[in-house]
């Protein structure tokens, strides 16, 4: 079984509690959202392998450690997944970016895809799937199920808010993949969205509603 992890840290408990306040603008909400990201990747990337390289500081001769060359994709669910990328890119500079686009039809809460464009080698890479809320989980559900369809061996997931229905039904569907959560919240409302939350969070990123 794979686990899933609430990232309790004090900072990002703190800026996700900024988030979730509804008088927070697009651009402070933009800002927070992308800082949360960088946390949980550095949190989220602790086991990365390290290899040992030859150095010379300006001192002396050293065996130093460096990342083990591992590739890496960050893939972003559109639109709300977007806001955590340059949050990521700034822990992980070097990773290559795919996108999945994905709506949910209001009525029926399914994901609908629309877009899906990712690096040609994304078999080989490890990769970081990431939406700020996983609410009934159908979303995260099918684009780690396209991932793996596309090849995609390795892969872990990172959300900022989820709700107990979408946590279970990810474990569900791929208990194969790891799951980072910042905060799991009480449960969804007859709308599908999480409560408490922060409201949907592709209109508060893009200031859409
Ligand atoms: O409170 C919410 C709930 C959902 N979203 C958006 O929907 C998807 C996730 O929903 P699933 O039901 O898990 O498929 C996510 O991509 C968000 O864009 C939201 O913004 N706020
Ligand atoms: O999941 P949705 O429908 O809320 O999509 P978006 O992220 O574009 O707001
Ligand atoms: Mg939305």
């Amino acid at each position: 079984m794979a686990k899933v992890q609430i990232m309790d840290h004090p900072l990002i408990q703190h800026k996700i509690n900024f988030i979730r306040r509804e008088d927070v603008g697009s651009k402070d909400f933009r800002t927070a959202v992308s800082e949360i990201a960088s946390l949980m990747c550095y949190e989220a990337t602790r086991d990365l392998e390290l290899q040992d390289v030859q150095i010379k500081t300006p001192i002396c001769e050293m065996t130093g450690k460096e990342l083990a060359g591992k590739k890496l994709a960050v893939i972003p669910i559109l639109r709300a997944g977007l806001g955590m990328v340059d949050g990521m890119l700034s822990m992980i500079p070097a990773a290559k970016v795919g996108h999945i686009g994905l709506y949910r039809d209001p009525e029926t809460l399914e994901p609908v895809e629309y877009y899906c464009k990712l690096p040609v080698d994304c078999e080989e890479r490890e990769v970081f799937v990431v939406d700020p809320m996983l609410a009934t989980g159908g979303s995260l559900v099918a684009a780690v199920t396209l991932l793996k369809q596309k090849g995609v061996k390795r892969m872990r997931a990172m959300c900022i808010l989820a709700a107990p229905e979408g946590v279970k039904a990810f474990e569900k569907a791929h208990p194969d993949v790891d799951l980072y959560i910042g905060a799991l919240d009480d449960h969804l409302n007859d709308h599908g969205y999480i409560v408490p939350g922060l409201g949907d969070a592709g209109d508060r990123i893009f200031g859409t509603k």
